[in-house]
């Protein structure tokens, strides 16, 4: 029975799912942890489950020999390091619009509540204020969306603005059905000096960092709105708090910032801290309830698909192989080096011992290659210890 591991309290759907299953070995934890307790909790996990907190690094995964998968229970996966899961044999799943929703009805949110000056207006009428003046305050109607990446949330925005009358175009380094009347804008520079609020939905990573920046700052429409409930790495904090100074930015309104607190009792270090034209949310763009139990039952799903037939359709960083049911005796999951003749490696090492295959699928991607193999008798661990010792083998497990 293999040990599951899941952190960052992770909706009890996610359990349900497991315990459907007839998996019931599960430690789970209500908050991500430091880096040596969570070293120490995935240590002896063979499957592991997080949010977007926890980092499983290289030196994380190289002292997890039993991890056999990872479950990401949100969309971004780069808090996995994950071209060493893939030389490790360990496919990384995630959920990957079970949340969009969620975050797109907070974008569209923030965009109306920023154009009416609402957060400066709420914080001075409890300072005592009674101050009714429309200047500076402005409908949604009519106003141009700016999208940065037109994925999944990007695109979700973009029809939710459009039915409260906003006009919209986006950004994209791919090219991308636009719907409704959405507009493509291949130079970002372009976009940027047409948009009244601008929003950020690209991945993290190094290239997207700091995509706003003094430079495109000052490409914006002067008095624009900036939103970002990306990830926190995409806006130059520093840069952005001198356009609020300088006016060229009207309000912002961030859910992910490049350091992020550790827990709940630590305070956010931010220059934007104090400024009543910034609303500032703890990284809760993907956390309502609807949200969490979807994506708790999601990915445990796909987790549960993996363990009990190897499918990895889905898996953000390995070769995928679609769902097949089992037609032999016996699944041998075999993670290889992506080499010529391994397949035939294998295979001989197979006809040796006179398995007969039924069923194969191969798959490969970079620098491994993924089979699963249903055999007519049923192999024993002999057979699976010694595909392991052969030295073409990542991984290799029998179901
Ligand atoms: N705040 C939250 O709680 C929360 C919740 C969910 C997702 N997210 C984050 O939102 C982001 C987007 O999620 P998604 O599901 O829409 O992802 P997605 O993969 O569907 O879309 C990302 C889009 O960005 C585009 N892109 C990549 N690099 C770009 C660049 N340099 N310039 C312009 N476009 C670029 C891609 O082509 C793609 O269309 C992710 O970073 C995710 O982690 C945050
Ligand atoms: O990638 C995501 O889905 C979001 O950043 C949400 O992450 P969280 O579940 O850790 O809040």
């Amino acid at each position: 029975m293999p040990k599951i591991v899941l952190l960052e309290n992770i909706h009890p759907s996610a359990v349900e799912v497991f315990n459907a299953a007839g998996y019931h070995d599960i430690v789970t934890h209500a908050t991500a942890l430091p880096p040596d307790a969570l070293r120490a909790a995935v240590h002896d996990a063979d499957v592991v489950g997080i949010r977007s907190r926890s980092h499983l690094d290289r030196s994380i995964l190289d002292e997890a020999p039993a991890l056999g998968v990872v479950g990401c229970f949100c969309i971004g996966t780069n808090q996995v390091d994950l071209a060493t899961a893939m030389e490790h044999g360990v496919p990384v799943f995630n959920a990957p619009f079970s949340n969009t929703r969620s975050v797109a009805e907070l974008v569209l949110a923030e965009a109306i509540l920023l154009l009416r000056r609402i957060p400066e207006k709420n914080a001075r009428v409890h300072q005592g204020h009674w101050d009714k003046s429309a200047s500076g305050s402005f409908e949604a109607r009519g106003k141009t969306l700016g999208i940065i990446g037109y994925g999944n949330i990007g695109s979700q925005v973009g029809t939710l603005a459009e039915a409260v009358g906003m006009r919209v175009i986006f950004h994209d380094i791919e090219a991308k059905l636009p719907l409704g009347n959405a507009r493509p804008y291949s130079d970002l520079a372009s976009m940027l000096a047409e948009a009244d609020v601008v929003t950020l939905h690209v991945p993290g990573g190094r290239a997207t960092e700091n995509i706003i920046n003094a430079q495109t700052l000052a490409q914006m429409k002067r008095g624009a709105i900036l939103i970002n409930a990306s990830r926190g790495t995409v806006v130059d904090i520093d840069a952005l708090r001198a356009a609020l100074d300088a006016k060229q930015i009207a309000g912002a309104a961030l859910d992910v910032f490049p350091t992020e607190p550790k827990g709940p009792d630590e305070p956010l270090a931010s220059p934007l801290i104090g400024l009543n034209n910034v609303i500032l949310t703890p990284h809760i763009g993907g956390s309502t309830v609807e949200s969490q139990e979807n994506i708790g039952r999601e990915v445990a799903e796909k987790l549960v698909r993996f363990l009990q037939s190897g499918t990895t359709k889905g898996a953000v960083n390995f070769p995928e192989l679609p769902y097949q049911a089992p037609a032999g005796a016996s699944r041998i999951l075999h993670v290889h080096r992506n080499e010529p003749g391994a397949l035939a490696t294998l295979n001989s090492l197979f006809a040796e011992r006179n398995i007969n295959i039924v069923s194969q699928q191969l798959q490969t991607k970079g620098p491994i290659g993924y089979v699963l193999t249903d055999t007519g008798e049923r192999v024993g661990e002999d057979v699976v210890a010694a595909l392991r010792r052969h030295p073409i083998t990542v991984r290799c497990e029998l179901l």
